[in-house]
């Protein structure tokens, strides 16, 4: 499942990120690619070591945990420390596939899940498409500034060539409490579907008895 959630930062917070970016000190985005992925990958990040960086990809990730389509959709049990890239004139991150165990502060995780964040405007640059290969062919992706992307980690993708202006994005990744993408898009499904049965008719038996399968499918399917 392949799902795009537009304003999932709040505004402000966005200029917030937006206006430190700017002033912020940029290394070589080969020094976090694995070893083939390093080939092809052209691109600047923000300086990780960089307190306003840290306090920033902190905020930006508690406020992803708190989005209510990303919880369901992602269901987070770890997260990478966000990256906040930049690709200027001329920058690609050709074909590649994430890898499958990332390194964290709290010790190594599984890669399940992938997200671009779109921190500028689409018209702020030509080119610099997020394409991601999908078993429905290859599809791109360029999102308004505060719109997020989710796709599976297992895929094959790239982003295409900026040819004018700058792109500007925070990418991460998590591990899931439900590790099979099937189960988890049962699990949103579900959820889904009770929310609406909420937001239409109330408490609902029906909404009890979907909360109670959503419950029990989760209590056989996740880790913790
Ligand atoms: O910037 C993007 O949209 C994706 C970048 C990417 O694929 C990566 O950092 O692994
Ligand atoms: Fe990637």
């Amino acid at each position: 499942m392949i799902l795009c959630i537009d304003q999932v930062i709040p505004a402000e917070l966005l200029s917030r990120v937006q206006s430190a970016l700017a002033d912020a000190a940029y290394r070589d985005g080969r020094e976090t690619a694995g070893w083939h992925a390093r080939t092809v990958k052209q691109n600047e990040q923000a300086d990780g070591r960089q307190p306003e960086v840290i306090a920033l990809r902190e905020e930006l990730a508690s406020a992803l945990q708190r989005h209510p389509l990303f919880q369901m959709a992602a269901r987070p049990r770890h997260m990478k420390p966000l990256m906040f890239s930049r690709y200027k004139e001329g920058m690609s991150y050709g074909n590649h596939v994430d890898d499958a165990i990332m390194a964290t502060p709290q010790g190594a995780m599984r890669t399940d899940l992938s997200f671009t964040l779109f921190l500028n405007d689409p018209e702020g640059y030509e080119g610099g498409e997020l394409l991601i290969d999908s078993t429905a062919g290859e599809q791109t992706y360029k999102l308004p500034a505060g719109a997020l992307i989710l796709y599976p980690s297992s895929t094959l993708h790239r982003v295409e060539p900026v040819t004018q202006g700058e792109r500007l994005a925070a990418v991460g990744w998590a591990q899931s409490q439900v590790r099979e993408p099937q189960q988890r898009e049962i699990l949103f499904d579900l959820d889904t579907t009770r929310r609406q049965e909420f937001e239409a008719n109330g408490k609902t038996h029906t909404f009890d008895m979907l909360s109670k399968s959503l419950a029990n499918l989760l209590r056989m399917w996740a880790d913790v």
